[in-house]
């Protein structure tokens, strides 16, 4: 799970993220919306230990470690542009990504990993470089499968996906919950976010100005309340 009691972070004595509580448990996703520079990239990057928060407490599957060593031990990061090492096959990749784990598995365990995550047979001795951004993004998820994360952490992941890549990520990331995992997803796309979350909230000003739980609302209200809360503050 995901536990983040009052944080805050400042730029040049601005407030980026101001006093915010935010829990996802295991098994759910959950959706973080808002406009640019509501804060949403700040606080994954709190969350995940890139940047230092100013205030406030973040815990991540129970551990009371601080975030950076936390997020080692028990977060997959999905950012919007997977990087891989482009001269390295999909195979190669994963390996060793999980060497790095200290890990050492066999050809058939990291095949049947690229499987579960859906990436043609094709591609798996393939080099990266020759990828596609869905293709990325599944051989992101192998690494957060093959990490057995209990968190995992998406920036934007179906941007510029096309809509069958999207759904079939969105297939892969309801399968991490299903397992167990909590999930937090940065997002723009409130279609995309009405589909595969459990709950979503609403960034603005560094501070949740809504919380939805989305199994009530349709895309069309959750997009309603979204710009009702905008015209609001404007
Ligand atoms: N390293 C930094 N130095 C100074 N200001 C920063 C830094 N990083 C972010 N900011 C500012 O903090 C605010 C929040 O930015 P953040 O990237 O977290 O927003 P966001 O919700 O992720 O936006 P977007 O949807 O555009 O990605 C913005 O005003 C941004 O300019």
């Amino acid at each position: 799970m995901i536990r983040i009691e009052q944080l805050s972070k400042r730029y040049d004595g601005r407030t980026v993220v101001d006093a915010l509580d935010l829990h996802v448990h295991g098994g759910e996703i959950y959706a973080l919306l808002g406009p640019n520079g509501a804060g949403k990239s700040t606080t994954i990057g709190c969350l995940l230990g890139f940047v230092e928060a100013d205030g406030g407490s973040i815990r991540l599957a129970g551990s009371s470690l601080p975030p950076a060593r936390a997020a080692v031990e028990h977060a997959a990061y999905i950012a919007e542009n997977i990087a891989l090492y482009e001269r390295l096959t999909g195979v190669e990749n994963v390996e060793f990504f999980m060497r790095l784990l200290g890990k050492r598995p066999s050809r058939a365990q990291i095949e049947a990993l690229l499987e579960r995550a859906g990436l043609p047979e094709h591609a798996w001795h393939r080099m990266a470089s020759g990828y596609s951004k869905g293709m990325r993004q599944k051989v992101g998820i192998v690494m957060a499968l093959a990490k057995g994360a209990q968190v995992l952490v998406l920036d934007e992941p179906t941007s510029g996906l096309d809509p069958e890549a999207s759904v079939s990520f969105g297939e892969l990331v309801r399968s991490l919950a299903k397992d167990g995992a909590a999930v937090l997803m940065a997002t723009h796309d409130l279609f995309r976010a009405q589909e595969l979350a459990d709950r979503c909230g609403m960034l603005v000003g560094g501070r949740l100005a809504g919380e939805w739980r989305l199994g009530e609302l349709n895309a069309g209200e959750l997009e309603r309340n979204y710009l009702d809360i905008l015209a609001r503050r404007n």
